[in-house]
């Protein structure tokens, strides 16, 4: 069952899965955080996205992203495969849905790493399931530095994503949580506290509705 404490020998109604949406200027650490989240809470499934980018070092297909060209990726686009998509730093990325819907579905909780264009679409489309989370680095000094730390892309994309890094934030007030990735273990704690929450909301157990009815006719 969910783990979220209302799921005891009596309590056995179902929730449906929530969807725990990301989203940072690059570097500010949210692949980090969800991967450490998943590693704490292994009902928890990530959304795989794809992308046109090509792969860093490392990445593996299917894994970090499926890595599609631009004709696979519009292909998909018409033939309706995408809970959302958007250009990201001149490369196509999409949620596909597939996976996503059979996740809910099974009550299973997903963490999207999206930018805010995909957030904005995925709260629009499923109100009562999102649940949007914005992570700010400590500074522009700090991200830079994370950027650079991480080895992974050249200088000239590190400073197109730093362009970018103050469009995406102007975003932060659309998110219903916010949290400052300075300490690691501790903006980690945030989100392990944000999620275990959110899974006890009661529009998300939408079977105490019939519960509550039958304990009213008791006595
Ligand atoms: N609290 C932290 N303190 C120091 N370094 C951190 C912290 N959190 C993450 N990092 C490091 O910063 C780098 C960027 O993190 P990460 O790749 O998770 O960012 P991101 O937001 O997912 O970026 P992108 O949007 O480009 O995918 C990584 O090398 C990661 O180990
Ligand atoms: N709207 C979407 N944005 C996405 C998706 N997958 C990733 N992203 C965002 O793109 C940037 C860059 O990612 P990177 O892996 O190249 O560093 C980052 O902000 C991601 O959040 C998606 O499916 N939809």
């Amino acid at each position: 069952m969910s783990g979220d404490g209302l799921s005891g020998p009596v309590f056995r109604g179902r929730r449906r899965g929530l969807m725990f949406v990301l989203s940072s200027p690059s570097g500010a650490g949210k692949t980090t955080l969800s991967k450490r989240l998943i590693a704490l809470n292994p009902d928890v499934v990530l959304s795989i996205s794809a992308t046109t980018r090509k792969p860093r070092p490392g990445e593996v297909d299917g894994q970090d992203y499926f890595f599609l060209s631009e004709k696979a990726f519009k292909q998909k686009i018409e033939a309706g495969e995408f809970y959302e998509w958007a250009k990201v730093f001149d490369h196509y990325y999409g949620t596909p849905k597939g996976p996503i819907e059979e996740a809910l579905d099974e009550g299973r909780d997903v963490v999207f790493d999206i930018d805010w264009q995909g957030a904005r679409v995925l709260a629009e489309a499923a109100p009562d399931d999102c649940v949007r989370v914005f992570i700010l680095p400590p500074s522009l000094a700090l991200l830079r530095e994370r950027l650079t730390k991480r080895k992974q892309d050249s200088e000239e994309i590190i400073r197109g994503r730093m362009q970018r890094a103050k469009d995406e934030i102007e975003h932060w007030q659309e998110y219903d949580y916010v949290v400052l990735n300075d300490d690691f273990s501790r903006a980690l704690e945030k989100m392990s506290e944000i999620l275990h929450a959110e899974r006890l909301k009661r529009v998300r157990h939408p079977w105490l509705e019939g519960f509550v009815e039958e304990l009213m006719k008791e006595e």
